[in-house]
């Protein structure tokens, strides 16, 4: 079985000693359980230490919607992110307006639009769904909002008890509103370690229950996983990709390069992107430091922003996921009239054009002197998206640790709520209320 694979050519001279000895000493302290945020280190060994009960409880929660529709997840960042990266990476681009066999899994309370929600329950009424509302803390206010009115509309179409046996809470095993209410009202409830923090919660119930719901393997997804932990979780430099990974941003960090872009030229990577972007954003941005984690979707945006990758300041880096293989073949056919001048590629497969395209770009950016990492992928199949996530996992927890911060915590992540709440009059935020209208009367 091949492995996904991490190539440096462009930015290896941008390594030193020094930052290899640094992220070797990065390492040692996420292995060791002995740097900062150390008891939320409970993903590392999730691969391995996840137990056969947790397991077949979530394929069993998973077939319990078998007949709904629509199963709709609700939760924000890492309680949706990973779910939502696997199963677009995987899934077909156009499900949504094909037949299925399974329920397919729509997304809610990631945001507080109320044209989303008012669509979404409009799409809902009169369907067959059910609801896995997915909070580790349980108190987090937009998925809280969002399952207050779609429960509502649940029970509205099937009742009290058949909207119970219709949604599941994946939540704390401690605390919480959420797992007071599924307590309470006799719903189905499956945990979240408390030691695993949202955003590395991937290989919890948090993103295989989803994922088993749309009828991905991931027993293949933790397989993946358990391999990159074979080589990642170590000291040795040479073997690691991870560490790699890490000591090459930190350098191009330190020579000013503040913005890595991940790319990819397969839109159903997309969403892979934004659960990396919140996984690196919230690991590194902090104490006025880290590499800004942006994005793009090529070769789409080459169109777009690649005028500014290509001409603009140099403070970017780019890492793209490159994919060996596609799923499906399409040919592109001859055309006697050739009136678009395209018959030089009369015969020639799709993938062979975006390749091309891959290629050109990356040869592009180097001479525009943007470094380019590129991580090598077979196929977009469970196997290697377990590699993935968990190669990118361990590398932000060792790049972080470079950093000097935790990379753990997410303290900023508080201010624009407190002031939220203060606004909306919430209980217990009087004085934050006080503050913040005589603030905005002066402004
Ligand atoms: O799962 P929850 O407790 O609802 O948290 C959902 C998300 O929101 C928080 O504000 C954090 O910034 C994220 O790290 C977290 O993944």
């Amino acid at each position: 079985m091949s492995n996904i694979s991490l190539e440096l050519d462009s930015c290896r001279h941008y390594l030193t000693e020094e930052h290899i000895k640094k992220a070797v000493d990065a390492s040692r302290l996420l292995i060791e359980e002995v740097g900062e945020g150390n008891d939320f280190l409970g993903w590392k060994d999730l691969p391995f230490n996840i137990a056969e009960d947790y397991l077949g409880e979530v394929k069993r929660l998973a077939d319990k919607f078998k007949a709904c529709t629509y199963v709709v997840c609700i939760g924000i960042g890492g309680s949706y992110l990973g779910a939502k990266a696997i199963i677009s990476a995987l899934g077909d681009t156009f499900s949504p307006y094909k037949r299925r066999s399974r329920p397919f899994v729509l997304y809610a309370g990631n945001n507080l639009s109320e044209d989303y929600l008012y669509e979404l329950v409009d799409l809902l009424k009169g369907e067959s769904f059910g609801i896995i509302n997915i909070s580790k803390s349980g108190g987090t206010t937009e998925p809280a909002i969002a399952f207050r009115i779609l429960n509502q509309l649940l029970i509205d179409q099937v009742g009290e008890q058949k909207a119970r046996d219709l949604t599941v809470a994946v939540t704390s095993p401690i605390s919480g509103s959420l797992r007071q209410y599924a307590l309470k009202q006799n719903v189905s409830m499956i945990h979240i370690p408390e030691d695993v923090g949202g955003r590395f919660s991937v290989f919890t119930a948090v993103g295989l229950l989803p994922i088993a719901i749309e009828g991905y393997d991931i027993d293949r997804l933790l397989q993946g996983a358990r391999d990159m932990q074979k080589t990642t979780i170590s000291t040795h430099f040479e073997s690691n990709i991870s560490m790699q990974y890490a000591a090459v941003r930190n350098a191009l960090y330190d020579a000013g390069r503040k913005i890595e872009i991940l790319c990819s030229f397969r839109p159903k990577l997309r969403y892979f992107a934004e659960w990396w972007k919140q996984l690196f954003g919230e690991s590194e941005g902090k104490c006025g430091k880290g590499i800004f984690p942006a994005s793009a979707n090529f070769s789409t945006d080459l169109h777009s922003i690649g005028q500014w990758i290509q001409e603009g300041e140099r403070s970017i880096f780019e890492t793209v996921i490159s994919v060996d293989h596609t799923k499906h073949k399409l040919q592109i056919p001859s055309n006697d009239s050739n009136l678009d001048n395209l018959n030089y590629l009369s015969g020639r497969r799709l993938d062979e054009v975006n390749k091309s395209a891959e290629t050109a770009a990356k040869l592009a950016h180097i001479d525009g002197n943007v470094p380019v990492i590129q991580i090598k992928m077979p196929t977009l199949e469970e196997y290697y998206l377990g590699q993935l996530i968990y190669f990118f996992e361990v590398a932000v927890a060792i790049s972080g640790y470079m950093l000097d911060v935790n990379p753990f915590n997410q303290p900023g992540v508080e201010a624009y709520k407190v002031n939220m709440f203060a606004l909306l009059g919430k209980p217990g935020y009087e004085e934050e209320r006080n503050n913040i209208l005589r603030r905005l009367k002066r402004q």
